[in-house]
């Protein structure tokens, strides 16, 4: 179980971009963190990955500090975590050092499937290969939580589909996934609950059976709490 008991983060005296209190997602729950460009999405992953000065910052993985424990997070991210001099083969000797529980064979039949080479530096790689690499290295450490920031960003649409498939695919149960996408077409049928978020807050917590269950669609909630006007645009013409 994760929680965000108080989680802060503001530049100077602004406004917080990120302001998130008693949020708990529990252990095997898909959640799917949405919002308007801007709202805080990435912010928050990073704010639980410790990456960033965050001003308040009170989360906990299992009842114990997040920061006591990283090695049970892996962050996905399209800036890439890797090392980029390094070759594929030396990032998972780097990999294995830290997470114990690093599945070296499923990294190698990734790296295969993806047809990625596993001695050529990680910096010569196309921005597509270097994503792929990043999935690769992040769905290998075994770890239990996930958090994915934009992980179909620039890859085409089969890849996506493969992505969603082998992450689905390669599930025990109890992990535990916070992706942040702005494609909700592909991901709405996979996940349990949508955080919308905006302006730094949890606009809606959302289950997607209920959802169903009222017959809504994600989409139309998102425009509504963004107060989204589809002819907004008109403005910039007048
Ligand atoms: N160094 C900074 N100084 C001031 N504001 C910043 C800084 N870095 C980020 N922000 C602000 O923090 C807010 C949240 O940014 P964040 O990257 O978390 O948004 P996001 O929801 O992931 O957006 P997107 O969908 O565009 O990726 C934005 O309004 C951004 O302008």
């Amino acid at each position: 179980m994760l929680e965000l008991k108080y989680v802060e983060k503001t530049f100077g005296d602004a406004r917080p971009i990120l302001h998130i209190r008693d949020l708990t997602i529990p252990s095997g729950e898909i959640v799917g963190v949405l919002g308007e460009n801007g709202s805080g999405k990435t912010t928050l992953l990073k704010a639980i990955m410790g990456l960033g000065e965050v001003q308040h910052r009170d989360i906990l993985l299992n009842g114990r500090p997040v920061e006591e424990q990283y090695e049970q997070l892996a962050y996905i991210t399209e800036e890439g975590s890797y090392i980029p001099k390094l070759t594929p083969v030396q990032y998972a000797e780097f990999l294995s050092a830290f997470y114990p529980q690093f599945d070296l064979a499923y990294y190698h039949k990734l790296l295969k499937f993806y047809e990625l080479e596993p001695d050529k530096r990680i910096r010569t790689f196309s921005r597509g290969q270097k994503s792929k690499l990043e999935i690769s290295a992040g769905m290998a450490k075994g770890a239990k939580y996930f958090l994915m920031d934009e992980p179909f960003l620039g890859k085409d649409m089969f890849t996506r589909r493969d992505f969603l498939k082998l992450m689905i695919g390669n599930l025990k149960g109890d992990e535990t996934i916070l992706i942040v996408t702005h494609h909700l077409d592909e991901i709405e049928t996979v996940i349990d609950r949508a955080l919308i978020m905006s302006r730094g807050r949890v606009e809606a917590d959302l289950y997607m059976d209920d959802l169903r269950e009222q017959g809504k669609e994600l989409a139309a909630i998102m425009a509504e709490k963004a107060g989204y006007r589809p002819d907004r645009y008109k403005s910039v013409l007048e």
